[in-house]
């Protein structure tokens, strides 16, 4: 265990970690010059996904030191993106240490804050790495001074490195050995190992990576799960190197993969603990937070034949992606489909992609809802994740909606618009604090607010240097109504939305406007009405006109007319005939782009 060292890298999106990654697999030998180019310049984008995968779990790597012993570096990846902080955390709890990159251009952000402070809370030694100083606009000491006000973590023996060029990485593999400490043994003989991450692979089945932390894992083990009570004999294990090489055991200290005939991944639940079964330890390790799905959408497929496929695709996702909840919907409007539930809209956007790309499916998503917790008159609390689900109004005593504790970091010019965007989103200030070149501004914002287009706006008022992090905190009573969309006279339930009574006559008003121009013409008129209840709060309509996309050609031109034709075949097949009215998918995903 002496000669082990576990350690995370955390940064924010762009910071360099992949390629610093890539210089430190490339000088421990894990892969030759010609394979790193191979990686790199992949631009098969399945390949380059599993280039990926390899990376989203952990690097095994022998490093000779300067002191002449070679040392086992395990690098264990963390996500970068808000969406998956829960994943941020437990790839930490299998580590001693930490490197936390900052690009000595562009200073301190936020979702490293957040990440760092995990760390430290974890009782993780952080190195810090000053990253980019090839660039002639890196300010090294400036960064320094950052990570000093921002986080309050010293900085003084911070490493300027440039993953780029590889200058100075060496010094950051010296700091891995001298500065984290080996595994601590612990109190007990007995097998102890957590589960980091379980996915399911074509040809080894559910396969999971784990830390041991006491005893040792060897095939033919019986391993019991903690948490299910269940055994199974463990099959094949070892490490990446990035490779998947199999070993004879893992022993204390060391983070490998481990196969156990286990049919799905929930049956190796990230966060238990494995044991041996003849000689079980007293108690699991401290596992992990659940995660909770924080915003659901509908999925439907465009055509109904469809939706056996979809539901055997969402199945075999849900083997890899324990985040992803799924349950049978049915919609007056949309047939049937599948009330979604995920981490955020990045999650959710990655679903969508992979049911489209990898399973050729063409479906509608409606608008993406976060879930409000209904007061029932009759004394109950309902968890509504779908608003035409919300009871009838005489049925409802309160609605409250998911609040969360949003912390930005912004350079001084921006802190103007950033607050006037806040309070637009409904936010109430918590802090604001100086520090260093920065400003952090603290407020608590409804998480409706925040999955709209909180991030693209800030981004927009900041000219892209705000940067933020943000947590559920509570939930709080609102006036909240429900608005629907009537298409010609029909409610359409697929489109009716929770809004604040303050704002929903706006929406309305935006989003029948917006839908107006999304909803192509037919050979009718289209009436598009917003309502409260019984309440017309809006209305427009889409003029009737007869299509006729040849008209443009002036008869000559076969090829070009056939493409045209393919042209709007493409466009009819994200679609969806509701009554008589064709709704395309940017439609039900208007309510997403209001301005305010
Ligand atoms: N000039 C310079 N560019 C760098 C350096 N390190 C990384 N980059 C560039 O910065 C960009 C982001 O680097 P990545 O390694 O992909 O960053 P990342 O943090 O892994 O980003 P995500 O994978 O999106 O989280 C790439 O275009 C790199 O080529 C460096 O030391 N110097």
């Amino acid at each position: 265990m002496e000669l082990i060292r576990n350690f995370s890298i955390i940064a924010h999106i762009d910071h360099g970690k992949s390629t610093l990654a890539d210089r430190i697999i490339q000088l421990c030998g894990g892969l030759s010059e010609r394979e790193m180019e191979a990686q790199v310049l992949d631009n098969n984008p399945i390949e380059r996904e599993r280039g990926i995968t390899i990376k989203a779990q952990s690097v095994s790597l022998p490093y000779t030191a300067r002191d002449g012993k070679t040392y086992q570096l395990n690098f264990i990846d963390t996500p970068g993106h808000v969406d998956f902080s829960y994943e941020v955390s437990r790839s930490l709890s299998a580590c001693e240490g930490a490197l936390l990159v900052v690009d000595a251009a562009q200073g301190v952000e936020a979702q490293s804050v957040a990440n760092c402070y995990t760390a430290i809370e974890q009782g993780l030694e952080v190195i810090p790495v000053l990253n980019k100083i090839d660039l002639p606009t890196a300010d090294i000491e400036k960064a320094k001074g950052e990570i000093e006000a921002v986080i309050g973590l010293d900085a003084s023996d911070a490493i300027p490195v440039s993953a780029k060029t590889g200058q100075n990485v060496i010094e950051v593999l010296e700091a891995i050995i001298h500065r984290i400490p080996p595994p601590r043994p612990r109190d007990t003989d007995k097998l102890q190992a957590l589960i980091i991450d379980s996915w399911f692979d074509n040809y080894l089945g559910v396969v999971s990576l784990v830390r041991v932390m006491q005893g040792e894992i060897k095939p033919g083990d019986k391993l019991l799960v903690m948490s299910t009570g269940r055994t199974h004999e463990v099959g094949e294990l070892g490490v990446f190197t990035p490779k998947r090489k199999k070993l004879a055991k893992l022993g204390a200290g060391e983070v490998g993969w481990i196969t156990a005939s286990i049919k799905d991944v929930h049956g190796a639940p990230v966060g238990d603990t494995l044991t041996l079964a003849g000689k079980p330890a007293e108690k699991p390790l401290p596992g992990f937070q659940t995660m909770q799905p924080r915003v659901f959408a509908g999925l439907f497929p465009v055509s109904a034949d469809d939706y056996p496929a979809l539901r055997e695709a969402l199945d075999k996702l849900r083997l890899n992606d324990a985040a992803l909840f799924f349950e049978p919907e049915s919609s007056e409007a949309m047939g049937f489909g599948f009330r979604c539930g995920f981490l955020g809209m990045l999650h959710m956007e990655i679903v969508q992609e992979r049911l489209e790309r990898e399973y050729d499916l063409d479906l509608i998503t409606t608008a993406p809802t976060v879930v409000y917790e209904v007061l029932k008159t009759d004394g109950t609390v309902m968890s509504l994740d779908n608003p035409a689900k919300l009871p009838p109004v005489p049925q409802i005593d309160e609605i409250r909606e998911p609040i969360v504790v949003a912390s930005i970091l912004t350079p001084q010019d921006y802190i103007g618009n950033i607050i006037t965007l806040c309070e637009e989103k409904r936010g109430v200030q918590r802090s604001i604090q100086y520090l260093a070149t920065q400003v952090q501004i603290t407020y608590e914002i409804p998480l409706a607010e925040v999955v709209l287009d909180f991030f693209d706006r800030l981004k927009s008022v900041s000219r892209g240097y705000a940067s933020m992090d943000y947590h559920f905190d509570r939930f709080e009573a609102g006036p909240f109504v429900r608005t629907d969309v009537l298409i010609n006279g029909d409610r359409v339930d697929a489109l009716s939305l929770i809004v604040h009574r303050v704002h929903a006559e706006r929406r309305g008003r935006e989003l029948v406007e917006r839908m107006k121009d999304l909803i192509p013409r037919q050979q009718f008129d289209v009436a598009i009405q917003a309502a409260i209840g019984a309440q017309i709060i809006a209305r427009s309509t889409v003029k009737a006109l007869r299509k006729n996309v040849l008209a443009k050609c002036y008869g000559g031109d076969v090829s070009r007319k056939k493409k045209l034709l393919e042209k709007q075949k493409e466009g009819k097949k994200r679609m969806k005939q509701v009554g008589r009215v064709e709704i395309p998918q940017e439609a039900f995903l208007a309510v997403l782009k209001v301005d305010k």
